[in-house]
């Protein structure tokens, strides 16, 4: 039974996450977007038009001589944001960190969104969601943590990630040096494919806590924190100037002085988004409105505890459990 780890790096304003993996023999080095709110494992490829990548590294299987191609296998997604993908497949050995998958469905892009294209740092995603979701036609392919899990010392992983710093992604093990006090847990529902859980009320700074019950995604994938409107206007009301901006498509708000807390539920604690990390990033050179990190899930059918949420905490991603722990950072 094995262990590993990884580093991820926090683009600006951790938009994004970025960690490197190797595909193919010998090893091609690319850096991707691990996340939970999705389950396929795709990269720039070779078989893309030349005008739709700009600066990523790609993969091609071409130069790889583990790689075999699934002969008749596509695959297509869109993600909560309209980003969107598609290609074809091919069996390879990845690796991430010391751990190692003989034959993983490499997801080659053939085409991408401009999002993507326009991404020039990030090479591709890797899905850590449940392999129900992953979008392989006509046979769904797992994700690489499904097939690795059985032979980690526990089938789960964990993600640590920091606000502008590294911070990194274990598989099989819960580091008692990354975080202090008790680890909150909270059962999954997987049904959708996500890890989905529900908080059972929240706050605004030092409010008392609200028995509303809200339902949502452990998504690594996602930037902010996405969450019912009428929590994000009681959010919203406690900041002097914070405005719904049709323009930003979002709350903006004065970037000083630092706005409330917000908190919310898990199980019997508490996670607490520091005033400081809702104020996402100025909206102009002026430096005097943010955007904010909290905005409405509106739309998508359930809240999103996108990065926003995530690197306040170490967060335990437990498929024997089926359960979600969130503990309080060393
Ligand atoms: O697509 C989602 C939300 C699922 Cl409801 N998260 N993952 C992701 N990857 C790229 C943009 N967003």
């Amino acid at each position: 039974r094995q262990t590993g780890t990884v580093e991820t790096d926090a683009e600006k304003h951790d938009v994004e996450y970025l960690t490197p993996i190797s595909i193919g023999t010998p090893p091609q080095n690319l850096i991707v977007d691990f996340d939970t709110g999705s389950s396929d494992l795709w990269v720039f490829s070779t078989e893309m038009a030349a005008k739709d990548i700009k600066g990523q590294a790609v993969y091609d299987p071409n130069n790889s001589s583990t790689s075999e191609k699934l002969q008749g296998s596509t695959w297509q997604i869109t993600y909560g944001d309209g980003s969107s993908s598609s290609g074809d497949v091919y069996l390879d050995t990845v690796t991430i960190g010391n751990l190692t998958v003989p034959n993983q469905a490499v997801e080659a892009a053939t085409k991408v969104s401009d999002e993507f294209t326009d991404d020039a740092n990030n090479d591709g995603l890797l899905g850590l969601g449940f392999s129900s979701i992953n979008t392989v036609q006509p046979t769904p392919q797992n994700t690489f943590f499904d097939n690795i899990k059985n032979n980690l010392d526990a089938p789960l992983f964990t993600a640590d990630l920091k606000h502008g710093a590294p911070g990194s992604y274990n598989f099989g093990y819960i580091d008692p040096a990354a975080y202090v006090g008790n680890i909150s847990w909270t059962p999954v529902d997987s049904s959708q494919g996500f890890w989905s859980f529900t908080s059972p009320g929240y706050a605004v700074g030092t409010e008392a806590m609200r028995n509303h019950s809200i339902s949502g995604i452990a998504d690594t994938g996602t930037t902010l924190l996405l969450l019912p409107k009428s929590v994000v206007k009681a959010y919203y009301e406690e900041i002097q100037g914070a405005q719904y901006d049709s323009n930003q498509g979002g709350y903006v708000f004065p970037c000083s002085p630092t706005p409330p807390d917000f908190v919310f539920g898990v199980s019997d604690g508490i996670v607490t988004v520091p005033g400081d990390m809702v104020s996402y990033a100025p909206v102009d050179s002026a430096n005097q409105d943010c955007f904010g990190g909290i905005q409405s899930d509106t739309g998508i059918g359930f809240s999103i505890f996108g990065d926003v949420a995530l690197k306040t905490s170490f967060v335990v991603f437990d498929a024997g459990g089926l359960q979600l722990g969130w503990g309080a950072k060393n």
